[in-house]
């Protein structure tokens, strides 16, 4: 009947404290539904991903485990924080902050291109979400539009990186390597951590130059509609097409980041930090904006406070919870 809202599927624990209404967003393992805690009225998104949906049991826990595992340590102004986790014998409900604006995508889509200082703002967030990641071993190995997301409908927004559950944690997988492997024949910068962190990291850099690409130019660097290549082909030999009418407003020190990471040798390829130091992004106005947007409580802002900011809360993983390993369960 009208009155009660099915939510008969739904983890009682969390239909008691949530009241989960339309879908929002749908991603490749579930979707995001509006919800409201019922307490407070307050908004979140609560992501249902679907443990069949992964091809083997294993894989599909061990995915979202590190998916929340990692979910619930992060802790930047650019990352998406949870707030609680549910799950039963078939899904895995994730409650999180909401995004008013919605998907990176969709607004790009229907701007056809953003402007040029807009996409400044968005791509200098997307950076330090990345650079906190890789300073905590964590590589994020799926970003694309679809895992941006917007504070709200305004062009200056706030932006957040999601979806986290193609991410790797460093750590483990070099350990795994590592005690793989007979100790004995492995070379010294394997146990450096430099081998390890050098390939790795450069894949989020590969991406961050395709989604600057398609917030600049409006459409995707490597697509079937160009030449005679395949996608896999156009992407192998690291040959995007910059349609003139598309690229013409655009600055040539934009068009440089983007020429400097979509670079096919990795070791090659501009680093993140060196991202962070191109001419293209020491644009103070842009700066001020992004950091009193990255930490509005910075009382009277000022790159100081933003510093400030930075420094204490923005460098480190939250500490796993006392009780257990941070694997409570509701
Ligand atoms: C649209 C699609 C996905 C969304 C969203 C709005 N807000 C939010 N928070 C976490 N995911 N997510």
């Amino acid at each position: 009947d009208l009155m009660s809202d099915d939510q008969s599927s739904l983890p009682r624990d969390l239909q008691d404290k949530y009241l989960l209404t339309r879908r929002i967003g749908t991603g490749v393992c579930g979707e995001v539904r509006l919800a409201f805690e019922r307490s407070t009225c307050r908004k979140f998104a609560v992501k249902i991903i679907n443990k069949k949906n992964f091809q083997s049991e294993g894989t599909a826990t061990r995915n979202a485990k590190t998916e929340i595992d990692i979910l619930q340590r992060v802790d930047h102004p650019c990352l998406i924080k949870t707030e609680d986790f549910y799950q039963t014998e078939e899904s895995f409900y994730i409650v999180l902050e909401l995004m008013e604006g919605g998907e990176l995508f969709h607004r790009v889509k229907s701007k056809q291109q953003l402007n040029e200082s807009v996409a400044k703002l968005y791509f200098y967030q997307m950076l330090r979400a990345v650079e906190y990641l890789h300073s905590n071993g964590i590589i994020h190995r799926d970003l694309k539009p679809e895992n941006i997301l917007l504070s709200s409908q305004d062009d200056v927004c706030l932006i957040k990186v999601t979806d986290f559950n193609q991410s790797r944690i460093l750590e483990e997988a070099v350990l795994m390597r590592t005690l793989c492997g007979t100790p004995s024949y492995l070379a010294p910068e394997v146990f450096t951590h430099a081998s390890t962190t050098g390939y790795g990291l450069a894949v989020d850099a590969w991406s961050l130059g395709v989604l600057l690409f398609v917030c600049l130019g409006g459409y995707p660097p490597f697509h079937e509609s160009f030449g005679h290549q395949s996608v896999t082909d156009q992407i192998i030999r690291g040959e995007f097409t910059m349609v003139q009418s598309k690229w013409t407003s655009v600055s040539d020190q934009a068009k440089d980041v983007v020429r400097k990471l979509l670079v096919v040798d990795p070791m090659k390829r501009m680093s993140i930090e060196e991202a962070l130091q191109h001419p293209w992004l020491q644009d103070q106005k842009m700066l001020e904006t992004a950091h009193r947007l990255m930490y509005p409580s910075a009382e009277g802002g000022g790159a100081a406070a933003a510093m400030e900011a930075e420094s204490t809360s923005g460098r480190h993983l939250r500490k796993r919870g006392r009780e257990g390993d941070g694997e409570e369960q509701h």
